[in-house]
């Protein structure tokens, strides 16, 4: 099969490390709103820090599959999901915080892994990237209205979570055709932050249904706005559709970081976010109910979008019959 894309789309690059200036602001507010999706530089995480996180769960992903699936899927721990869940060519590892080192040590010790190396360098990444998701929430706030980020930071996202996945992406090797890595679907995060390695295959749906490149560049990760955030913002932030394309019989890896709120949170977008002159979009839902819907959801499980946060939430009922591709 082939998937047809555009040129590579051109996603603002936002420096994290600096406050933003007014030209930096308004374009992050476009790409959040017609893309939900930027990039960011010196973010203070090492190449380093990627190649340690992956050759520890390159060891992880080479282990035989009757190892793996004592971590998941019908597994107490769940932390694993096998090929053929998300795709044929997708497996992928979860490791949750606060405590990402005993998270991703009980996966260790059910594997019989002594390595400690592999808790301690994710404790690392997820300290890192939680702070990282801190500083990118506050700016995305700041796109919504002057002071916003101190009006709505802490009393609507201070509980927020974080947890990890570990992907590995390994496409047939005697094919010259293109093959989905990883299916259509939007994020159920707040905000999700990707690396993904040298190979690149991301891909982000227009509004009109094209499929745009996320070309990787080093140094350079992506960052894009979940179903909770569009909900949140009244659609003033853009959950996306996107997928993964793999075009070449090589190995791809990538580490999605997944910023939500608490389970118990109501999620309600706030007046002034709003604004006067718009209806409310979305009816206040609890977090947990969402997250619920979506796995148990047949056309929503896991990475397939079918049903996402509109048809749970929306304020207009809208008819629950769509097709695979979401359309
Ligand atoms: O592998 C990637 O680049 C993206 C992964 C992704 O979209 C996800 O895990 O939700
Ligand atoms: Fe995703």
């Amino acid at each position: 099969m082939i998937y047809e894309s555009e040129n590579p789309l051109q996603l603002p690059i936002l420096d994290v490390s600096e406050p933003l200036n007014s030209s930096s602001l308004a374009s992050l507010a476009t790409a959040c709103r017609e893309w939900g999706f930027f990039q960011i530089i010196n973010h203070g995480i090492s190449k380093d820090l990627y190649t340690k996180i992956y050759s520890l769960s390159d060891k992880i992903f080479c282990l035989p599959s009757e190892s793996k699936l004592k971590l998941g899927p019908f597994s107490s721990l769940k932390t694993y999901t096998p090929h053929f869940i998300a795709s044929p060519f997708f497996e992928s590892i979860r490791v949750s915080g606060p405590d990402f080192a005993a998270s991703a040590q009980n996966s260790a010790d059910v594997l019989g892994h002594q390595d400690h190396d592999f808790s301690e360098i994710l404790q690392e990444y997820g300290s890192k990237v939680t702070e990282l998701s801190k500083t990118i929430l506050n700016f995305v706030l700041m796109t919504l209205g002057d002071g916003f980020e101190s009006k709505y930071y802490d009393s609507e996202f201070n509980n927020c979570h974080g947890y990890m996945r570990i992907n590995n992406y390994t496409p047939p090797q005697n094919s010259d055709e293109e093959a989905e890595g990883l299916g259509m679907h939007t994020d159920m995060s707040c905000l999700t932050i990707v690396y993904q390695d040298e190979i690149g295959g991301l891909q982000v749906r227009s509004r009109d249904g094209k499929w745009m490149n996320i070309i990787p560049c080093e140094g350079t990760l992506v960052v894009n706005i979940g179903d909770m955030l569009q909900a949140w913002s009244n659609e003033r932030l853009r959950s996306s559709e996107h997928r993964v394309v793999l075009k070449k019989p090589i190995n791809r890896f990538s580490l999605a970081f997944f910023w939500c709120f608490e389970d118990d949170k109501v999620v309600s977008a706030p007046d002034d976010v709003v604004g006067q002159q718009h209806a409310r979009i979305y009816n206040p839902f609890v977090c947990l109910d969402y997250l619920k819907f979506r796995e148990s959801n047949e056309k929503g499980r896991f990475e397939k979008v079918g049903f996402t946060v509109k048809d749970f939430a929306g304020a207009v009922e809208v008819p629950m019959v769509k097709t695979e591709n979401g359309t």
